[in-house]
Parts: structure tokens; C-alpha cells; sequence
């Protein structure tokens, strides 16, 4: 899977909800907060389980009802699709839970 263009960025990029590129490493991140614990790691829990199914695996750490999510591909050793459509899956797995 090889990283993505500087099109395939300028376009998919900004479309993704609240992701930003990651200081210094071509990786993005989000902050999911939601309403305590439960919800919080309930998610993870779903999310764990699609990202499985894909073969493509979140950088993410979690206290109480906040989890950290970092995306890349560390095969290709930046951004792919693979990354776009991870985020895209989390944020719709997380839509109705998250705190705006
Ligand atoms: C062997 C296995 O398919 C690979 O290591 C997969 C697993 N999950 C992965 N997850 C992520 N985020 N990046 C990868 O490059 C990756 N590679």
C-alpha cells in the first residue's frame, strides 16, 4: 500500500472530521471524549474488533472517557488509505457517543 499523494492528501485529508497531521511524523490524530468510561472504552472495544477485521491497527491510549488515537501505516511508514478509512470507521462507530 504506498503513502498518499499530495493530491490524494489535500483532497482526503481536510474531508476527515477534526483529524489533525501529527507534528513531526506523517501520522494523524484525534481526540475522542465521550460521556465516562463505559462509552469510552465500549468503543474501543467495537473499534478493536473492525480494526482487526481490516488488518490495520490504531496507536491509542485511554483515560476515563477519553481516548487518544494516533493513524498510520507503519508498513509503508506514513499515511495510506488504510488510515483514511480507519478514521472514517471510528468516527461513524463514534457518532451519537462523543461529547461536541
Ligand atoms: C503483518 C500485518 O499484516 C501488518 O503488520 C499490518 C497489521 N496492522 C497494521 N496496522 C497499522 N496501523 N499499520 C500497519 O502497517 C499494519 N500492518
Amino acid at each position: 500500500m504506498p503513502r498518499l499523494t499530495d493530491s490524494e492528501r489535500s483532497e482526503l485529508l481536510p474531508a476527515l472530521d477534526g483529524w489533525a497531521m501529527v507534528e513531526g511524523r506523517d501520522a494523524i490524530t484525534k481526540r475522542f471524549v465521550f460521556d465516562d468510561f463505559n462509552a469510552a472504552f465500549g468503543w474501543m472495544a467495537r473499534v478493536a474488533l473492525a480494526a482487526e477485521a481490516m488488518n490495520h491497527h490504531p496507536e491509542w491510549s485511554n483515560s476515563y472517557n477519553r481516548v487518544d488515537v494516533t493513524l498510520s501505516t507503519h508498513d509503508a511508514k506514513g499515511l495510506t488509505r488504510r488510515d483514511v478509512e480507519l478514521a472514517q470507521r471510528m468516527d461513524q462507530m463514534a457518532a451519537g457517543l462523543v461529547r461536541r
